[in-house]
C-alpha cells in the first residue's frame, strides 16, 4: 500500500446471510476504493446501496465475505487502528443524561487520554462546535443540530487522522450546514482525511475533492468532483462592468461562429439559495428590525440603468 493511501479496498465484498446462514443480500460487490491522505472523499448512493456496510467494514465492525479492506495500511479488522479514526454515525448514540463536558470526558477516557490533555481538548472542541454556553446542559435537552455538534466533537476527541462522517449536515439549518462544511474543510487543512456519506448532493459538491457513487452494492463512478462535473462541450466566459444588449449578443454570436462554436446564452449568473439565505441573515443581524417590504423587490433592479 502506497504511503499516502489512508483507505484501500480491494474487491471488497459483503454478503449478508440469514439466520440459517443462507446467502441473503450482496450489500457490497467487489469494491475497489482508494482514499488518499488529506482529501475529503464522498461516498454517495441511494438508500441501501452499501455505504454503511462499507463504513462498518472499514471500522472492523463487520467481517468481509471476501476481498480486503486496509486502513493506514493495516487490515480493517485490526481494532488498534481505530485509535486514529473519528466516527460520527448518522444516528445519535450519545448518553442523553450526560452533559457536553461529561460526554467528551467519557470518550476521552475510552481512548486513555491523560486527564490534563483530555480536559484541554474537550474545552477546545466544545468551543469549536459552538456549545460553550450549553456545556453543562444534558444532551436530552439538546436540539438535533446541537446533538450533531457534540457528536462531531466526540468524533474528534482522539485527534484522529481519519474522520468518518455519516450524514454530517443532517438536522442542521443553513447556518449550521455552512459551519459544518467550513469545519470539514478545516479538518483537511489540518492534514486530516475525511470520508463522508451524504444524501445532500449540494453539500458533497461544495466540500468533497473526490467521490465514489455506489448503486446496489456496485461501484458506478469514482473520480475528482471538478473533473466529473466539468462540461467539456461548453465554454463559460464571465465578464463584469458590461451591460447586456442586442448588439453585444450579435457580436458575441459572430465571435463564437468564427471559432467554430455557437452562442447559447448571454445573461446574469445566479447565486445559490444558500448564499442568499446567509446574506439575509447577516443583514438582519446588522440591521435589527429589517423587514421585507414588497417594494424592496423593485427598489433594486437587477440591471440598474447606466449613469449618463
Ligand atoms: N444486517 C443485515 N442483514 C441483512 N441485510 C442487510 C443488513 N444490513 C444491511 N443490509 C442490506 O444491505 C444493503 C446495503 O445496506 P446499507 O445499510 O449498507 O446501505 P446504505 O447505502 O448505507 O443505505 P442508507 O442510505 O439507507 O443508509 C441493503 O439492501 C440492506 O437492506
Amino acid at each position: 500500500m502506497a504511503q499516502d493511501l489512508v483507505v484501500e479496498t480491494r474487491s471488497l465484498t459483503k454478503v449478508y446471510r440469514d439466520f440459517w446462514g443462507r446467502r441473503k443480500k450482496t450489500a457490497l460487490n467487489a469494491l475497489d476504493l482508494k482514499i488518499e491522505r488529506g482529501e475529503i472523499f464522498g461516498l454517495l448512493g441511494p438508500n441501501g446501496s452499501g455505504k454503511t456496510t462499507t463504513i462498518k467494514l472499514l471500522l472492523g465492525l463487520l467481517f468481509p465475505t471476501s476481498g480486503d479492506a486496509l486502513v493506514f495500511g493495516e487490515p480493517a479488522l485490526q481494532v488498534r487502528k481505530n485509535e486514529k479514526i473519528g466516527y460520527l454515525p448518522e444516528e445519535s448514540y450519545l448518553y442523553r443524561f450526560l452533559n457536553a463536558e461529561e460526554t467528551l470526558d467519557f470518550y476521552g477516557r475510552l481512548f486513555n487520554i491523560p486527564t490534563d490533555v483530555r480536559e484541554e481538548r474537550a474545552r477546545k472542541l466544545i468551543d469549536m462546535v459552538g456549545l460553550t454556553n450549553d456545556r453543562k446542559r444534558i444532551l436530552r435537552e439538546y436540539s438535533k443540530g446541537m446533538r450533531q455538534r457534540i457528536g462531531l466533537a466526540q468524533a474528534l476527541i482522539n485527534d484522529p487522522e481519519l474522520v468518518i462522517l455519516d450524514e454530517p449536515t443532517s438536522g442542521l439549518d443553513p447556518l449550521g450546514t455552512r459551519w459544518m462544511k467550513d469545519l470539514i474543510k478545516d479538518l483537511r487543512n489540518q492534514g486530516k482525511t475525511v470520508l463522508m456519506c451524504s444524501h445532500r448532493l449540494d453539500d458533497v459538491q461544495d466540500v468533497c475533492d473526490r467521490v465514489a457513487i455506489l448503486y446496489n452494492g456496485d461501484l458506478q463512478e469514482q473520480g475528482g468532483v471538478k473533473e466529473l462535473l466539468q462540461d467539456e462541450i461548453r465554454l463559460e466566459v464571465q465578464a463584469r462592468g458590461v451591460r447586456e444588449s442586442d448588439e453585444l449578443k450579435k457580436e458575441l454570436a459572430a465571435l463564437m461562429t468564427k471559432y467554430g462554436g455557437e452562442l447559447e446564452f448571454v445573461g446574469h449568473p445566479t447565486t445559490t439559495l444558500e448564499e442568499l439565505f446567509l446574506r439575509i441573515v447577516e443583514e438582519s443581524k446588522a440591521r435589527p428590525g429589517r423587514r421585507f417590504l414588497p417594494r424592496e423587490e423593485s427598489a433594486a433592479p437587477a440591471n440598474p440603468p447606466a449613469k449618463s
